[in-house]
């Protein structure tokens, strides 16, 4: 992992200090001391730093204008993910596909999910959802692993708006199985019995058959062409310009990476946002007040929440937006430079790797003050400037699922603020980073009603 002494666990020690919300000159210089990486920029807010990462030399990108440029320019700068994450995500999924293949499919797949239509269409089965599953654990009355549960939960979401829905058993057992893949998302590459990665690929291989499994029974009874269309229909019917069909290992790679990131991240968030309002009581009164606010606006014979409804949620909006920030759920994003090319004043040689640290540019007190305070009111007024709220990305690679993501994050905290209470067994709880953020007991919690009306 490092130029200088390969056998050392420079990446580990790199990775702890950059996914933890610390300043990158800390980074820098605790990861000098350590393994004798080697940095352009200093300590200069050059915001470029030079390393060897995943067996690449790579440089590391860390403020709004730079991201901005790599992401932005799409001739220059191509996907770069390690090998490793593409083996699990896929060789054949978006992590690694060649522009043209992945307009195309993005076209195919990006429109279903996100936009006013569909977000419309998905709305009804995300509130009914959420709303039973907020039942059922206050009805347990017991304590369980909140984060778990939520990733259940968003899993199921997901799983309706791709495969038209699983039962709770089958849905259950592949989230156990993405959650293996998960842990061996941002570990060493070791395939070796024991190892994270080792266990990620055993993982990978089971969800490859659980879907060649489901999409076999789909091509055999047939794809639905109207009503009911989910998104394993529309990827077995498409067609290019010359009439080739998608191969399965094409439509399951596909449908591996946008289950994955189609739940884990919102569920994270979700959690995230949960916690933080039951930590601070006024952003909390706040947020509820809103929230009463609109259901005193709906009309008595509407059933459940509408597009317009969620469009009403400003601060809410501003609370998952902070939430975003902070948690840093997607820290960093990986290119590939087609060519030398010049940022920032630096030379990237052709070639070489592109991490983009998202981290970097949210907890950067330049752009954010005070960035280790969760404060939602820091996005009331104008939006961000470009570049420097990164949260989805940006560009032709900016994350299709985003206004779905916010939309399941909202329709939780809806119902949760007006009718129930989060209590943590262990408050203090240490926070895991790798591979996303969160306490290490996945937040062992109670959940109880609050309003007889929930
Ligand atoms: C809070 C929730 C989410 C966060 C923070 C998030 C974050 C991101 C980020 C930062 C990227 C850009 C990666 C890059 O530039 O290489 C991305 C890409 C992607 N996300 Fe999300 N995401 C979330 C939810 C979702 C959901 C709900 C879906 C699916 C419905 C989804 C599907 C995808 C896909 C397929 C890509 C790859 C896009 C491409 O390469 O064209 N994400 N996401």
């Amino acid at each position: 992992a490092c130029i200088q002494n390969p056998l050392s666990a420079c990446l580990d020690v790199a990775m702890y200090y950059m996914v933890r919300n610390c300043k990158t000159e800390d980074f820098v210089r605790n990861c000098c001391r350590f393994c004798g990486l080697i940095f352009i920029g200093g300590f200069r807010r050059a915001g470029l730093y030079r390393a060897f990462m995943f067996s690449s030399p790579t440089i590391l990108v860390t403020t709004p204008e730079a991201c901005k440029q790599v992401l932005m320019d799409d001739d220059t700068f191509v996907t770069g993910w390690p090998k490793a994450t593409v083996a699990l995500i896929g060789p054949k999924s978006f992590v690694n596909m060649g522009y043209d293949e992945h307009r195309r499919l993005r076209k195919l797949t990006a429109a279903p999910i996100n936009g006013f239509d569909a977000l419309t269409s998905y709305l009804g089965f995300i509130d009914e959802t959420v709303v039973t599953t907020l039942r059922g654990w206050a009805d347990r009355g017991s304590d369980f692993e909140f984060l778990t549960e939520l990733r259940r939960m968003t899993f199921r979401i997901i799983v309706q708006i791709f495969m038209g829905g699983a039962d709770e058993r089958t849905a259950a057992e592949l989230e156990r199985t993405y959650t293996e893949l998960n842990y061996g998302m941002r570990a060493m590459a070791i395939d070796l019995p024991g190892f994270a990665y080792h266990k990620a690929i055993r993982a990978r291989r089971r969800l490859v058959a659980a879907l060649q499994r489901v999409l076999d029974e789909r091509r055999a009874r047939g794809c639905r062409k109207t009503a009911g269309v989910d998104m394993m229909d529309r990827l077995i019917a498409a067609e290019d310009e010359g009439g080739r069909r998608l191969q399965d290992d094409e439509i399951i790679d596909v449908l591996v990476m946008y289950l994955n990131a189609g739940h884990e991240s919102s569920g994270h968030i979700t959690m995230w946002a949960t916690v933080f309002l039951q930590e601070n009581p006024e952003i909390l009164a706040r947020a509820k007040a809103e929230q009463e606010a609109i259901m005193r606006s709906i009309p008595p014979g509407q059933k459940g929440l509408t597009l317009r409804d969620f469009r009403k949620m400003e601060y809410l909006s501003q609370v998952v937006d902070e939430t975003l920030r902070f948690v840093n759920i997607s820290f960093v994003s990986f290119r590939q430079a087609t060519r030398d090319v010049s940022v920032n004043g630096y030379l990237i040689p052709k070639g070489w790797k592109v991490q983009l640290w998202y981290r970097s540019v949210h907890m950067d007190p330049q752009v954010y003050p005070h960035p280790n305070k969760f404060d939602p009111s820091r996005w009331e007024g104008p939006p961000p400037r470009a570049g420097t709220f990164l949260p989805f990305g940006l560009g032709t690679r900016l994350c299709p699922g985003n206004d779905l993501a916010k939309l399941e994050i909202s329709v939780f905290l809806h119902h949760f603020l007006l009718g129930y209470k989060l209590t943590r067994k262990n408050p203090n709880c240490r926070v895991r980073y790798l591979p996303h953020p969160r306490p290490v007991d996945n937040c062992l919690a109670k959940i109880t009603r609050v309003s007889s009306s929930h």
